[in-house]
């Protein structure tokens, strides 16, 4: 039995003092940690307040990115070190936005999320075709080309620990979700992929998520599917109502 991971990223919304509000709603939720891993994946600047604020509850706190390099003259970039030093527990790596617009490669996807097993950070790793894709009717050879490049070189132990998530681009922020049949017919092709090449084990532990347009009213429908193991969810984590609704979900 897969533990259902739920989380929330905000990309690049609220100012620490927003995030304390979110906060002071959703640290008075019930949420049982041996049902669901709850995660809110922050901007930077606001993780040190995030991981002071979640002690003793059960919401794991996520940055959005790091650097491959454990240190060094990269500008403007954030280590995994550093973040492990503060108490970040997963990070996600390879988002689409990323992507797009700031070079992400399969190949540092596949550095970042090594550089992250090793510290011991959950890497939540990002796939997911275009709508010309889709059309084209590549999404699961352009899907499961990214997560063989992704976890190329891994152990069997270490894809495990690691988190997929399957986020159609066409579906992130547009209120298009994919069917739940589609959005799990993906995730299943991505389990077979990890079959071949990581072996039975490694694929049936590892979580798969499925993200792009997620909100109370579809999650359980996907939810409900056999190879999708929670979500990784945009907009409908910016509010704490909306994101405990998700983990209530997810851990019933
Ligand atoms: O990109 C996403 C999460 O990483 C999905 O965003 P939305 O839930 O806003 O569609």
């Amino acid at each position: 039995m897969r533990k259902p991971v739920i989380a929330g990223n905000w990309k690049m919304f609220k100012t620490v003092g927003e995030a304390h509000d979110f906060w002071n709603t959703a640290s008075s939720a019930t949420i049982d940690a041996s049902k669901v891993d709850a995660v809110i994946c922050a901007p930077f600047l606001q993780l040190p307040a995030l991981v002071e604020a979640a002690k003793g509850s059960s919401i794991h706190i996520g940055a959005q990115n790091m650097h491959q390099e454990k240190e060094g003259a990269f500008t403007g970039e954030i280590s995994g070190d550093m973040l492990k030093d503060l108490g970040v527990t997963h990070v996600v790596i390879g988002h689409s936005e990323r992507r797009q617009y700031f070079n992400e490669t399969d190949e540092t996807v596949n550095l970042k999320t090594k550089a992250a097993l090793d510290l011991g950070l959950t890497p939540i790793v990002c796939v997911g075709e275009s709508l010309e894709q889709r059309e084209a009717g590549e999404t699961e050879s352009v899907v499961s080309k990214q997560v063989a490049e992704a976890f190329e070189g891994l152990t069997e132990s270490e894809v495990e620990k690691t988190v997929v998530a399957y986020e159609p681009i066409w579906a992130i922020g547009t209120g298009k979700t994919a069917t739940a049949d589609d959005a799990n017919q993906v995730c299943q092709a991505i389990r077979e992929t990890i079959l071949d090449l990581h072996g039975e084990e490694a694929a049936s532990a590892t979580r798969i998520l499925y993200g792009g347009s997620v909100k109370p009213a579809n999650i359980k429908e996907l939810l409900g599917k056999d190879d999708i193991d929670g979500a990784l969810v945009g907009g409908a984590s910016l509010e704490a109502d909306s994101f405990l609704q998700l983990v209530e979900a997810a851990q019933k």
